[in-house]
């Protein structure tokens, strides 16, 4: 056997004994952790091929795994490639035509319905083809600037040779494989953080010495981008794990953040009043916990696992967490709410929800598509 037929095989392998309970890298490191004589190479072609294979989703099914994993390349990489050329050399040949011209050259038909099997269930203003194409694509990794850096940050980009793509004053844009925390040392330079996540925080405008709650801070990316807007807004954190508020803790010191209260609390429990008190906040982050189907460009074995009933069991979780986090709204206070859903069950519908149960009325925001740009598809709506 051949090292591209190895590589082909071992991931034939994986992709029947991965059953979706733990996500596919977790599974992929404890593989190559009992097949410790495989080198980096090796790990990372055929971590790829996994990851192909299901970037196709629901098509191909009724082919051979391997036919579907050698597709799957073909229609991912847009150049030629070193597999592609020992596996099957007439592919190889046309890796650099379009996506359009790619798909009239498969054994099946592919359209964004076998990509993404939920496309009845997109939320408004979503480009369903689009976005069920860019699952095909690894997204890229990308930095929120912090404290003026950006020229000296770019110059580091430059000096390592790193191909980004500057989007905006703060964002830069960078291949997936960046090994960002060598070639930036100083880690209060920047956070890892999507660009649609960074967009949220266009919602906050939070003002000098208003008291704001980011409820579900999980390990901090929505505070911080909120500290670094306004620095002097009184904080409080809160999660319902205590690990994850840890996590957070580590990232405020690194980042130089020191003022704030932080809280492990159950936002869907009666005693929350026993741990907020009388407390109204100016603004209330809810970045509630949802399918995450917005990311799935990261974890695209999601969409080969994940059952339909689960929106609804995520959109019961959203109800009861907003009715109970609203009554700590001051009158004109803010809710922004946010989700990395593309369900509008878990989007549209909230909103229409939160507005039939209290006095709140969205004023801005929406769906913030990634698939332009290789990044996550988010939800954020400014309610007031
Ligand atoms: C989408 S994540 C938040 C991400 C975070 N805001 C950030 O920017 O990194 C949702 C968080 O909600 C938390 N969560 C889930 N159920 C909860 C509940 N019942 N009460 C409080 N937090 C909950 C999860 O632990 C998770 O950290």
């Amino acid at each position: 056997m051949t090292r591209w037929e190895n590589y082909l095989s071992s991931a034939e392998k994986i992709i029947a004994s991965y059953n979706g309970s733990l996500p596919l890298h977790h599974f992929l490191k404890s593989f190559f952790k009992e097949h410790p004589y495989m080198g980096g190479r090796d790990r990372r072609w055929i971590s790829q091929l996994v990851y192909q294979y299901f970037r196709l989703g629901y098509w191909g099914k009724s082919l051979p795994v391997k036919e579907k994993i050698i597709t799957g390349v073909f229609v991912g990489e847009t150049s030629e490639n070193d597999f592609l050329k020992a596996i099957r050399p007439e592919l190889n040949d046309k890796a650099n035509l379009s996506l359009e011209e790619k798909l009239q050259l498969l054994p099946l038909p592919l359209d964004a319905s076998m990509l993404f099997p939920w496309i009845s269930e997109l939320s408004e203003g979503i480009d369903a083809k689009a976005f069920a194409e860019a699952l095909l694509k690894q997204p890229r990794l990308f930095i929120r600037v912090r404290n003026d850096k950006l020229q000296k940050i770019l110059a580091l980009l430059e000096k390592n040779e790193v191909k980004y793509e500057v989007l905006n004053t703060h964002t830069i844009s960078l291949p997936n494989s960046t090994k960002i925390e060598t070639i930036i040392p100083d880690k209060g330079w920047y956070e890892v953080q999507d660009a649609s996540s960074q967009a949220t925080g266009e919602l906050f405008r939070p003002h000098k010495n208003e008291q704001w709650w980011d409820a579900c801070a999980a390990s901090g990316g929505k505070s911080l981008l909120l500290k670094d807007e306004q620095p002097d807004v009184r904080l409080v954190v809160s999660d319902i794990r205590k690990s994850i508020l840890d996590n957070l803790q580590q990232r405020f010191k690194t980042a130089g953040i020191k003022q704030y209260e932080s809280i492990v609390a159950d936002l869907t429990s009666d005693k929350l009043p026993a741990l907020l008190g009388k407390r109204k906040f100016d603004g209330i982050i809810l970045d509630a916990p949802c399918s995450g189907s917005g990311t799935w460009g990261r974890t695209p074995e999601s969409i080969s696992f994940f059952n339909r009933d689960e929106i609804y069991k995520f959109q019961s979780l959203q109800q009861q967490i907003v009715k109970n986090v609203i009554p700590y709204l001051k009158e004109g206070g803010a809710l922004i709410y946010i989700t990395c859903s593309v369900f509008k069950q878990e989007n549209d519908q909230m909103v229409e929800y939160i507005e039939n149960i209290s006095k709140l009325r969205k004023q801005e925001g929406g769906v913030i598509p990634g698939y332009d740009r290789n990044a996550d598809t988010m939800f954020a709506v400014r309610m007031q």
